[in-house]
């Protein structure tokens, strides 16, 4: 029943690419990170790394995009096993959303219970500035009103149900700790939560989709991340997510204001370190915990 749907990504497929990488290193991640475009530094973090290119990884996809090392790397942060992915995928490199989504079930597989997925993301609110970290506490899928769900096809009981729940995806008690950790570390200036919305990209969005997306209660824009949440709350992992804002949407015609991946980047690497440590000490303190859902 739709071969075509599980085919590279079937639990077989995952626990065989999870047993292969378990088999090269000792290390038992319990927190697994996603880095956004531009936003790679977050696996120089890492102590004592073992390093595997997407292209070595049975099943793994390939990296395609500028600022998208395309390295699986694990190793310990501060004292806690790690597994971080320098570089994603995205819908609009050609795969599909089951591919795309693959990496969370092999982190469940390995071991890991929290998730962490940052993103470089448009901002549609004006109280959204360049260079601001929008702590995401809810997701508009837009992909998923057309069918593109990863979770569309036969269901494997063994990930999680077939009908999870998503109110809670973007776990409370995290988001706290990251607002606390960035109080602590003088964040609070740029430090802000709201609504992520997911495009299928890769064109920047319209002035008149800007504008809707904002009417219909997102904070930012992207290309990512919500396919990602979807599969690792179906499989029971926690997930914190954070955007960074690299850009102001285009919402007024008079503006000559054009987004482009060059800016991403760019705001990449000026907010790269205070990310580093946002991140690394909120894993300090994330306690463990089992399959909470
Ligand atoms: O992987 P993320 O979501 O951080 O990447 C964003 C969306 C596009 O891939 C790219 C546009 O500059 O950045
Ligand atoms: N869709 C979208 N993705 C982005 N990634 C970084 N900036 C943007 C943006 O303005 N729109």
């Amino acid at each position: 029943m739709f071969p075509e749907l599980t085919k590279g990504h079937s639990y077989e497929e995952c626990k065989g690419t999870a047993d292969w990488l378990l088999a090269q290193t000792d290390v038992r991640p319990t927190i697994g990170i996603v880095c956004g475009s531009g936003l790679g530094g977050l696996a120089d973090m890492l102590k004592d790394q073992v390093a595997f290119n997407y292209k070595d990884i049975p099943n793994f996809p390939q990296s395609t995009v500028h600022g998208h090392a395309g390295r699986l790397v694990f190793g310990t942060l501060k004292g806690r096993p790690c597994v971080c992915m320098q570089g994603r995928f995205h819908l609009y490199e050609g795969y599909t959303i089951q591919k795309i989504t693959f990496p969370m079930r092999i982190f469940k597989l390995l071991g890991v219970e929290t998730v962490i997925l940052t993103n470089a993301a448009g901002g549609l609110n004006e109280d959204l500035k360049v260079g601001d970290v929008m702590i995401i506490k809810d997701h508009i899928n837009i992909p998923g009103y057309g069918g593109f769900n990863p979770l569309v096809g036969p269901n494997d009981d063994r990930f999680g149900l077939r009908f999870p729940c998503m109110s809670d995806a973007y776990d409370r008690e995290l988001r706290q700790l990251a607002m606390n950790v960035a109080q602590e570390l003088g964040y609070e200036d740029f430090m802000k939560e709201g609504v992520y919305c997911v495009l299928g990209g890769p064109s920047f969005e319209t002035i008149a989709e800007c504008r809707m997306l904002f009417r219909l209660g997102a904070d930012a824009v992207g290309m990512s991340t919500a396919p990602e949440v979807i599969v690792a709350r179906h499989c029971g992992m926690r997930v914190f997510a954070l955007s960074l804002i690299t850009n102001q949407a285009v919402m007024d015609y008079d503006s000559q204001e054009k987004a482009n991946h060059e800016e991403v980047l760019q705001t990449g690497k000026q907010r790269a370190e205070q990310l580093e440590r946002l991140v690394s000490t909120m894993v300090t303190r994330i306690e463990h915990n089992n399959n909470y859902a």
